[in-house]
């Protein structure tokens, strides 16, 4: 590559290129070059599960390695401030090292924990979530779990029952308790390491004012079987020396490895996907070529609801066409018979993004019904629903009991999707507002109310940010506002808005610690006390952490 036909760069850029990776360590007087094998010991572990190393004070990132061992690695790449190194042997293992169930888990993408022990997941989840909010939120957090110094900043109502007992997860599974977490997370430094990794560069936020109190972060609330939880999957399709292939696409490439079994799936869907592959081949469907734009089907996406055995399958095309249509119908109906919806929908767009805008639903319903707790949901083909039904009820149920409902209160669900939370919320307020972006979703929501027999709960679409401040000015007054955003987490406005409100409480569930972090410092310097960070595994064997957080209004004297 030619840096000087390239408009922008500098004379720094030109100058940087081509130095042999000794000459480039040299220069920038690095400890350890490209190829070099070396002994490292492991120091923590980044957000995307890569171990953390350091060489004389030199970062490296080593995937598969786990904090707290020595490990020999080779050297693969050295940038100015941190380099990445590739794991050859494990010479002192982590006690919380094992074998990964699953054997393609290193071709895989899909799970980055497999080798670590459950209980090493959660702990290291917590820990995540707890050197979030010190680091970037500024947020002092309690060394002990369960202190009574945190009690006391709880209001009453807000935590009952065993949620705040160090030691015990959902449904029995037993975690360490958080003193041993801290200890054994400074011994084996889970945390987010000094130097930033590239992948967390936009997490960096500005510094701030430290609070004055300490949050409690729990013990992660586990699973009692982490295998098979995911409610849906969506397989790409190709072909390989003739035959239909379906899987997942190997790791940083588009290349579809085929895969008869995924063990955080349900089997049904697996066993659903692979009959659905068999009759492809049989029916000779072409598959959907990426490159040249040709062939017919490009994903076949099916779920199931947990609680009614319903299956939908969603068969993906390039187009409008689907040959032997009433053959694959009648096959997918005698093969599966808890299949009550099949569906077509057209992707002609050449782009990652799986659905195309519409869905014609080819036999049977145009969705599947599911329940969590006692709401009832209907789930269409493109509908966005929780992927891990058992861990959304323990998320939404945290979520209520943060809230501390008694029937009599206004709440705001900021981001509602299609209203799972505001159904939730509903059943112990007295009128729920639901504000989202996309108006499908909120037509499934106006759906899923009428479903439930709810009339408590008025949807809108918009942005939460534009909505919040409408219904501010027609004056409604929340007691509490839940806020569920996606992983950037909450427009500025929106929680200067909530600031300006001042509901009693704020309840804020996040798929993003970082962003959680950063959201709280913004609340907390509006006049709100974050009392409790509630981790829920949602997503185990994972990097992703889903947090619930409460927050309660503390005007200053
Ligand atoms: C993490 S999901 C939460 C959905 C829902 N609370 C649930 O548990 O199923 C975030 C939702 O926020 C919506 N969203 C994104 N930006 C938004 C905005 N500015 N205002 C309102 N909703 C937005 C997304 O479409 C998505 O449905």
């Amino acid at each position: 590559m030619n840096n000087n036909r390239k408009g922008g760069h500098s004379h720094k850029s030109k100058s940087n290129r081509r130095k042999s990776p000794a000459a480039s360590a040299a220069i920038a007087n690095l400890p350890v070059a490209k190829n070099d094998e070396i002994e490292l010991d492991m120091i923590g572990l980044t957000h995307e599960g890569e171990g953390v190393g350091r060489a004389e004070g030199y970062t490296l990132f080593v995937s598969g390695a786990l904090p707290g061992e020595r490990i020999h690695a080779r050297v693969l790449k050295t940038k100015k401030q941190y380099g990445y190194a590739k794991l050859l042997k494990v010479l002192n293992e982590s006690p919380n090292r094992v074998q990964a169930p699953c054997p393609i888990y290193t071709q895989c993408g899909g799970c980055q924990l497999q080798h670590m022990s459950y209980t090493g997941q959660l702990e290291w989840k917590r820990q995540h979530v707890i050197d979030n909010l010190e680091r970037i939120g500024k947020l002092t957090v309690q060394k002990q779990a369960g202190s009574d110094d945190a009690d006391s900043q709880l209001v009453e109502g807000t935590v009952t029952g065993n949620t705040s007992t160090p030691g015990t997860s959902a449904e029995g599974t037993t975690v360490k308790s958080s003193v041993d977490q801290d200890v054994h997370s400074s011994e084996i430094g889970s945390h987010v390491p000094d130097v930033q990794h590239p992948a967390d560069a936009s997490t960096s936020v500005k510094p701030i004012v430290s609070a004055s109190h300490a949050i409690r972060v729990l013990p992660t609330l586990g699973m009692s079987e982490p295998w098979r939880y995911r409610n849906k999957a969506q397989v790409p399709i190709g072909q390989q020396d003739g035959q239909l292939v379906g899987g997942f696409y190997a790791r940083g490439s588009h290349r579809i490895i085929d895969m008869q079994s995924c063990l955080i799936q349900d089997s049904r869907n697996d066993e659903l996907v692979n009959k659905v592959k068999a009759i492809g081949q049989e029916l000779h469907i072409q598959p959907y070529n990426e490159e040249t734009g040709e062939g017919i089907l490009r994903h076949v996406v099916v779920k199931v609801g947990f609680a009614t055995n319903e299956m939908m399958i969603v068969l993906v095309t390039n187009g409008e066409r689907l040959p032997r249509k009433p053959e694959w119908i009648e096959r997918i109906r005698t093969e599966m018979p808890q299949v009550v919806s099949i569906c077509q929908n057209i992707n002609t767009k050449q782009t990652n993004v799986i659905f195309g805008d519409e869905t014609r639903t080819l036999w049977g319903r145009d969705v599947i019904h599911d329940y969590i707790g006692d709401v009832k949901f209907a789930i269409s083909a493109r509908s966005f629903y929780q992927v891990n039904p058992v861990q959304t009820e323990v998320l939404y149920e945290k979520a209520v009991q943060y809230a501390g409902l008694t029937g009599k209160e206004t709440v705001i669900d900021a981001y509602c999707g299609i209203g799972t939370i505001s159904l939730f919320l509903a059943q112990h307020a007295k009128r729920v507002y639901g504000v989202e972006i996309v108006k499908e979703a909120i037509e499934d929501a106006r759906k899923n109310a009428e479903l439930n027999g709810m009339t408590n709960v008025e949807f809108e679409v918009g942005a939460s940010e534009d909505v919040i401040p409408r219904w501010k000015e027609q004056g409604i007054t929340p007691d509490v506002i839940v806020v569920d955003p996606p992983r950037k987490g909450c427009d500025p406005r929106l929680l200067e808005t909530i600031v300006q409100m001042q509901p009693e409480k704020v309840v804020y569930v996040s798929c993003n610690p970082s962003t959680l972090a950063r959201d709280l410092q913004v609340l907390e310097e509006g006049g709100y006390r974050t009392v409790e960070v509630q981790p829920v595994d949602m997503f185990p064997h994972t990097v992703h952490v889903e947090s619930v957080a409460v927050l309660q209004w503390q005007p200053s004297e």
